[in-house]
């Protein structure tokens, strides 16, 4: 039933190419942040879709650049999941400050350090040093997929990886 669901909101935005572009997904994630009037953001930018579409790629070994359905409903069921933390903490509507992110990336289930809370917060806060929603997002969906690149190239599971030059650059120039 619920597959069904998502089958149908994916056929529609996606189009008869069962696939979603950059494009398709900025409309879909603006316009739903419309009817959010407590997900502080001035909207998703194309470059940041491109950016999850990347990410979503991947995390699923799919070097499409575009979302198929198994990669848009995980998305978009860690947007749904990911966006009830930031309201959580987005108390005062101003966006998420580096102290609350500390917890919502812990909540969102990341052990980090405190040198990568630091450059979590210079990466994606702004001059307020205050993180908006689709920053906050951009950030967990790179986390995440991060992540997941890390453990499909920790084929034996001991915590470090080899890579070349060219399959580091083939990693960091595409995610
Ligand atoms: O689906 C919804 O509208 C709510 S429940 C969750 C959600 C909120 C914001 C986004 I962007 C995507 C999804
Ligand atoms: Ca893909």
């Amino acid at each position: 039933e619920e597959d069904q669901q998502f089958r149908t909101i994916f056929q529609e935005i996606g189009g008869e190419d069962m696939e979603i572009t950059a494009n398709e997904l900025r409309n879909v994630l603006n316009r739903v942040i419309t009817k959010h009037k407590d997900l502080k953001t001035e909207g998703f930018s194309l470059e940041s879709c491109r950016s999850m579409i990347a990410l979503m790629d991947v995390s699923f070994m799919d070097g499409t650049g575009r979302l198929n359905l198994q990669e848009f409903r995980h998305l978009w069921n860690k947007i749904k999941q990911w966006q009830g933390i930031f309201k959580h903490y987005n108390t005062d509507q101003s966006g998420i400050n580096s102290y609350e992110m500390r917890n919502a990336v812990n909540d969102a289930g990341f052990r980090l350090n405190n040198q990568l809370y630091d450059i979590i917060t210079m990466r994606y806060a702004n001059e307020s040093m205050n993180i908006d929603f689709d920053s906050f997002i951009s950030c967990l969906v790179r986390l995440e997929a991060m992540f997941r690149a890390f453990q499909a190239f920790d084929k034996d599971g001991d915590g470090t990886i080899r890579l070349s030059v060219l399959e580091w650059l083939q990693l960091t120039m595409y995610a």
